[in-house]
């Protein structure tokens, strides 16, 4: 198919489509093409593929079963809910609302959804077995409607359900949809917890979160005693903290669902059992289903809506471009409908914020494609839609990211550009078109056997997995249309599934936590093992802060250190900073730097400009006292300034004010975190930036390198020549020593957030001495 766009420039010529190979209205994509026992993802009008030929297809030594035919159950509206559900009775019924047409609504939406027909089945399946293995096409209805069909169906016994998610945008969301499919408001039967952000109280029965969070409370709760079903959901995506939390879920079942207590005396019911659901809509279910001894693996049939896709003839080597032009070429020539690109941009640092990764978060691809639409669309003709755009990932304020899901005004086409913060879980509504780049960001770790070892962050191209995910998200409401910006001979040459990301990351924080658990990382039962230089390189790192010590036993510090939700070194400077008395300088830095943004923005060609406004905060001892110039200067501007004022202040000087408001609240929060563990958040060294650039030290101890008699700098913990990044205000300085807060690698090294020491700090240093004796 060609699809014609308006010749507005001479080069703005339109993008050829094929549609995909077979039937328009299928697409048979699950990663799973290769293998011999095939899944079969059937769409809901095709009625030719039998799931019963399916499912025999795929009995194996795994039983598996199609869930799919089963009569369709009697509604479940409130009144029976309350009758079914014994144990949520209360809070369900005082958050019960009266029926109005938006409930019925959704109800009525709930039972067309595919997963529905097979919902009696589903139950009972799920509560006949300790792990299930659940596979769904994108729609279906898994994430939505599985929890709520355990808990009106009584399967979660008095436990909490949880429900991990590797994004934090899609746990907020969902708890959002499913609180009104139940009636009640966010926080009551269902609620949320991601990091700094959380909704539920004692009543809440199902828990959306991300899967950091649940590998956090690992600490606390190690039996997760009160949950009593876990629902691993993306479990594709293979995050590291998927991989952790499935390991443990498996020790945990060893105890809490065994028929005799630890004592060996018949006790079945003194430990609540626990449920496992693994879910997804492109998984390897044998390769989960072998880690859980067998377990049952379930297929369910049917997606809600189809999706036609399209691939480009030609490959794209402009993506940016060639998502533009196709953005026009849906907006002339096809019904109204809101678009979806996909572009490049990381994982989102869900749990631990990864600094590394500030400057490729995907906002630079944004803003230039949302420059070019908006050049164009306001030289449309008048007879054509408005357009609304909305950019969506993971650094941008959970405020801003939830624009995307309001109504776009009459008129008016939405046009999101997101990363993908959007491909998995989430419904946007409107959304009838997405356009996929077909690329994404990756991290990966490189270690260095001397300790160190530093994040990477490469533009690749997405897996067979993730381009389906990004067209589920086409027919979430209705028909859809998926435009892929490659060749469909690439499709089919791309990866399945994404590496682990315990193969490719750093380790040093997962590692840490573990041995608060008691756990090392080397022998848990993991689906997949990290190379054992990446163990080492993080357990070089945690030595060096102290957290371990020579035995690799957890020390006191260490355990400090994992209570505070920051990266270990950040953790670490607030620890010495109680032996300093800058705790609460320490405490605004590490704020800034936990931060999702940048505190300072950089408009390549307003540099200059940025560079001279911002000259007052600049400090001489580096990029950290500037940071605590900067948020003193505000908030002495926030007692006296309006907030009209106070944004005005903000872009005067090229400031970031979402960096300093988020800052803030992670500040709050890491005062509560101080208190808990006996330090005193308000100890203060005043003006004196001796004491802050010493605690920062501790913590900085292996990110820092020393002045070489050619004026370059080297890494005291490895052997890399390292470059201050030019938008350090120590760029042009040349000290003895710095600290520096991160290594980004693009055609050199270079370090960023960097700050002056003296030399003989390292000399006094006791782990560095120990490294040297
Ligand atoms: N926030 C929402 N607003 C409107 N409709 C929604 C919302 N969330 C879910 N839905 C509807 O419910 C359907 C099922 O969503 P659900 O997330 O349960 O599917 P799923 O099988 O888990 O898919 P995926 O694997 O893509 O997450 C969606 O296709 C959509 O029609």
């Amino acid at each position: 198919m060609t699809m014609s766009v308006p010749q507005k420039r001479k080069h703005m010529l339109s993008v050829d489509f094929k549609q995909r190979s077979g039937s328009s209205k299928r697409h048979k994509e699950h990663g799973h093409s290769h293998q011999h026992k095939k899944p079969r993802y059937v769409d809901a009008p095709d009625e030719e593929q039998s799931p019963r030929k399916s499912a025999t297809e795929l009995n194996g030594t795994t039983p598996q079963k199609l869930v799919n035919g089963y009569k369709v159950p009697k509604p479940h509206g409130h009144n029976n809910l309350n009758r079914i559900n014994g144990v949520g009775e209360s809070s369900r019924s005082k958050n019960f609302r009266s029926n109005s047409s938006t409930d019925l609504q959704l109800q009525e939406q709930r039972k067309q959804l595919p997963i529905a027909k097979g919902r009696d089945a589903l139950v009972a399946e799920i509560g006949k077995h300790d792990v299930t293995v659940l596979l769904g096409e994108t729609g279906s209805g898994k994430t939505t409607q599985v929890p709520q069909y355990l808990l009106e169906n009584g399967v979660a016994g008095k436990g909490m359900i949880a429900v991990t998610q590797p994004r934090r945008v899609a746990a907020t969301s969902l708890a959002d949809r499913v609180s009104k499919e139940q009636g009640a408001s966010v926080g009551d039967i269902v609620g949320y917890s991601v990091r700094f952000d959380e909704k539920y109280t004692s009543g809440t029965r199902i828990k959306y979160m991300t899967d950091g969070m649940i590998v956090r409370e690992l600490m606390s709760d190690p039996l997760l005693s009160k949950y009593s079903v876990v629902i691993v959901d993306e479990a594709h995506e293979r995050t590291l903290r998927t991989d952790l939390l499935i390991a443990n879920l498996k020790t945990i079942q060893k105890k809490r669902n065994s028929t005799l207590d630890p004592k060996g005396k018949g006790n079945a019911d003194k430990m609540n059992p626990l449920k496992v659901i693994i879910m997804s809509a492109t998984l390897d279910a044998e390769k989960f289903s072998k880690f859980f001894h067998n377990a049952k693996i379930i297929y369910v049939k049917g997606r809600q809506h189809p999706v036609t896709i399209y691939h480009s003839s030609e490959s794209q080597v402009d993506y940016v471009d060639a998502a533009m032009r196709t953005f026009f070429q849906v907006h002339v020539d096809q019904p109204p409908g809101d678009v979806l690109i996909f572009l490049p941009g990381e994982y989102e640092p869900h749990f631990i914020r990864v600094p590394e990764l500030k400057n490729a978060l995907g906002q630079e691809d944004i803003e230039s494609l949302e420059k070019s639409i908006t050049f164009f669309a306001k030289r449309l003709p008048a007879d054509k839609m408005d357009v609304l755009i909305l950019p969506m990932y993971a650094s941008q304020s959970a405020h801003k990211n939830t624009k995307v899901f309001e109504s776009a005004p009459s008129n008016t086409r939405k046009c999101i550009l997101a990363t993908n913060v959007a491909e998995t879980s989430i419904t946007i509504p409107g959304v009838k078109y997405v356009i996929d780049t077909g690329k994404c960001k990756e991290k990966q770790y490189l270690a260095r056997d001397s300790g160190g070892g530093f994040d990477t962050l490469l533009t690749r191209d997405i897996t067979k997995s993730s381009a389906m995910q990004r067209a589920g998200r086409a027919g979430r409401e209705g028909k859809g249309v998926c435009f892929r910006l490659y060749t469909e001979q690439a499709f089919e040459s791309m990866k399945r599934t994404a590496e682990p990301e315990i193969l490719r990351c750093s380790l040093t924080s997962s590692i840490l936590q573990l041995k608060c658990i008691g756990q090392n990382m080397e022998e848990l039962d993991l689906m997949d093992k990290p190379d054992i230089d990446a163990i080492y390189s993080a357990l070089k790192t945690l030595w060096l802060l102290g957290a371990i010590d020579k035995e690799q036993k957890l020390t006191s510090t260490g355990r400090r250190m994992a209570s505070f939700p920051t990266e270990p070194h950040l953790s670490r400077s607030i620890l010495a900073s109680s032996e300093h008395n800058c705790t609460k300088e320490i405490l605004t830095i590490v704020s800034i730097l936990s931060s999702s943004s940048k505190l300072f923005l950089d408009i390549s060609d307003q540099r200059e400009a940025a560079s001279d406004s911002r000259r007052k905060f600049r400090h001489p001892s580096g990029d950290h006292m500037t940071i605590l110039n900067t948020f003193r200067s505000y908030e002495e501007v926030s007692k006296s300034e309006s907030k009209s004022q106070r944004k005005e202040w903000c872009k005067k000087h090229f400031i970031n004010e979402k960096c300093l408001i988020e800052g803030k609240k992670i500040r709050e929060q890491l005062i509560d975190v101080c208190k808990k563990v006996g330090l005193d958040p308000n100890s203060s060294c005043g003006e004196n930036e001796d004491p802050v650039i010493k605690s920062l030290g501790y913590g900085l101890v292996g990110n820092s390198a020393f002045l070489q008699p050619d004026g370059s700098y080297k890494q005291t913990m490895g052997h890399s020549i390292v470059k201050i990044h030019p938008g350090s205000c120590m760029v042009n300085e040349k000290v003895p020593a710095i600290i520096y807060d991160e290594l980004v690698y693009t055609n050199q090294i270079y370090a960023r957030g960097v700050s002056a020491i003296p030399r003989s700090f390292f000399l006094k240093h006791a782990a560095l001495s120990q490294r040297q004796a």
